[in-house]
């Protein structure tokens, strides 16, 4: 498989705790792994890291693009976060979304800060939206949808740019379990759909179990990574290979290669 992203020997100290002891990762481009372990075990400030979102104390990050490997802890700012937009994408529990936007100008705005025009940008987003099942609710501002649909608008905008690698931390924590389902599929299908990578941490076991490949964290530290599939097989297939559509989630998966051939 090929390392998309490599950490080695990741440290990060806070005062009075180390919150990653000399952690060596690699993810692999198309893999979906949960981070696990107990809380404070370190797996928010693991995957901060893996996103340019904190800076390590010490140790690489290293993220292989098409072009060029890029050290993500030795680059400057500004161009650490012109890469978080263009490379990767976001599903935190909350905060990532801007309630005043509605759904369309929430997931364009992510396109619009690459660059891209406004009427290309929309476009793209009701594309998003519809194939993640929110056609006719493009206007809607945040505060008029319901939590899965909250989190369906966050995973159409960490896609919409074409981010290699999504990070979700906790995309379900504040969702009941139907809807935390609902909310997952869409998320691993539309990940697998397009070839993307996917990290996500979580302490719920159902997410974890969907993942190809869960990783543990204890006092800062990998105690376990099962490495090897633990179900749904199918998630790491590029989007040539996906299954053909058999339910609302999996019909909307065919639809993002329509999102993206445009
Ligand atoms: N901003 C901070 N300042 C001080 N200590 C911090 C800070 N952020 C995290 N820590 C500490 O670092 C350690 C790891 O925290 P982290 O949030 O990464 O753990 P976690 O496994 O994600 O926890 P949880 O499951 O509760 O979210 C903990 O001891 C935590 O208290």
């Amino acid at each position: 498989m090929n390392a998309i992203l490599h950490a080695q020997q990741l440290t990060k100290h806070y005062p009075g705790s180390i919150a990653l002891d000399h952690v060596d990762f690699i993810a692999n481009a198309g893999e979906s792994i949960a981070i696990i372990g107990p809380s404070g075990s370190g797996k928010t400030t693991l995957l901060h890291c893996l996103a340019g979102i904190l800076r390590p104390d010490a140790g690489s990050i290293t993220l292989n693009t098409p072009s060029a490997p890029m050290r993500l802890d030795t680059l400057g700012d500004a161009a650490l976060s012109r890469l978080r937009r263009e490379e990767f994408g976001f599903v935190f529990q909350q905060g990532m979304l801007l309630p005043e936007l509605t759904a369309l100008e929430n997931v364009a705005l992510a396109l619009m800060l690459n660059g891209t025009d406004r009427a290309t940008s929309e476009s793209r987003a009701a594309e998003w939206l519809a194939a993640l099942g929110l056609a006719g609710m493009e206007q809607r501002r945040l505060g008029e949808l319901s939590g899965g649909q909250v989190q369906r608008v966050a995973i159409a905008r960490a896609q919409v740019t074409g981010a290699r690698v999504v990070f979700a931390d906790e995309p379900t924590g504040a969702l009941d379990s139907a809807t935390s389902k609902e909310v997952l599929d869409v998320l691993l299908h539309s990940v697998a759909a397009n070839g993307r990578t996917l990290l996500v941490v979580t302490h719920d076991p159902n997410v974890a179990a969907r993942c190809r490949r869960v990783v543990e964290l204890r006092d800062g530290r990998i105690v376990s990574d099962s490495g090897s599939p633990v179900s749904a097989p199918s998630q790491a297939e590029p989007s040539s290979q996906a299954a053909p559509a058999s339910s609302p989630a999996e019909a909307a998966t065919a639809n993002f290669k329509g999102a993206f051939n445009v």
